[in-house]
């Protein structure tokens, strides 16, 4: 299998190249259960934080532990938006979105117990990757509805087009 290499801080990774449309591969890069990497790219990202942030937001599920680590090294805290709605949610606010790598419609949802932690605060949305901007846009419409400001985002690559609104610790082609 081809594999695209990638360095995050210190750690270098070798990501398998696949498929993810008709003649589209990306590099995949998937932190869940990398531990490694995922300490790394938290502490170098939780560096570039503004100071002014008040909350975290990320997007289940691969970006998850990041959040955390972020969270742990600025001393911010972080909410989770959910990809399921779930009976125990208080007045939930959904958004369908299409990301590069899944190709169909996915929930983004975020729990009304969560909305007073959003609203009047600057909002720094992070990502593992920000690609086709689809799941960064539906993030955005969310936390603008219920009052929030998104005043930074952070991931560790871009990926396909330049971004200059995302800081990333590294950039990933996409293979056509
Ligand atoms: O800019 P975009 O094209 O929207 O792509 C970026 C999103 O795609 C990935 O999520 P994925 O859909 O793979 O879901 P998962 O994290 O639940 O596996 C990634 O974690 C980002 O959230
Ligand atoms: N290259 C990639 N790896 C993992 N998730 C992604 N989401 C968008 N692009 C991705």
């Amino acid at each position: 299998m081809n594999s695209h290499t990638v360095h995050v801080g210190r750690v270098t990774r070798d990501l398998p190249i696949v498929p993810v449309a008709p003649g589209v591969s990306v590099a995949l890069f998937n932190m869940l259960g990398d531990t490694e990497v995922t300490e790394e790219a938290g502490r170098e990202l939780a560096r570039l934080l503004p100071a002014d942030i008040d909350v975290l937001v990320t997007p289940e599920v691969k970006a998850l532990s990041l959040a955390h680590v972020i969270s742990r090294e600025s001393g911010k805290p972080y909410i989770v938006i959910r990809k399921t709605q779930k009976p125990y949610m208080v007045e939930p606010i959904a958004r369908e979105v299409v990301s590069i790598t899944t190709g169909k419609p996915q929930l983004l949802v975020l729990d009304g117990f969560d909305v007073a932690k959003i609203r009047g605060h600057k909002v720094a949305i992070v990502d593992d990757v920000v690609s086709s901007g689809g799941t960064l846009h539906s993030l955005r419409q969310i936390i603008e509805e219920v009052g929030g400001e998104v005043a930074a985002v952070m991931a560790v690559f871009t990926e396909g087009d330049e971004r200059p609104e995302v800081t990333a610790l590294g950039h990933l082609p996409l293979f056509k």
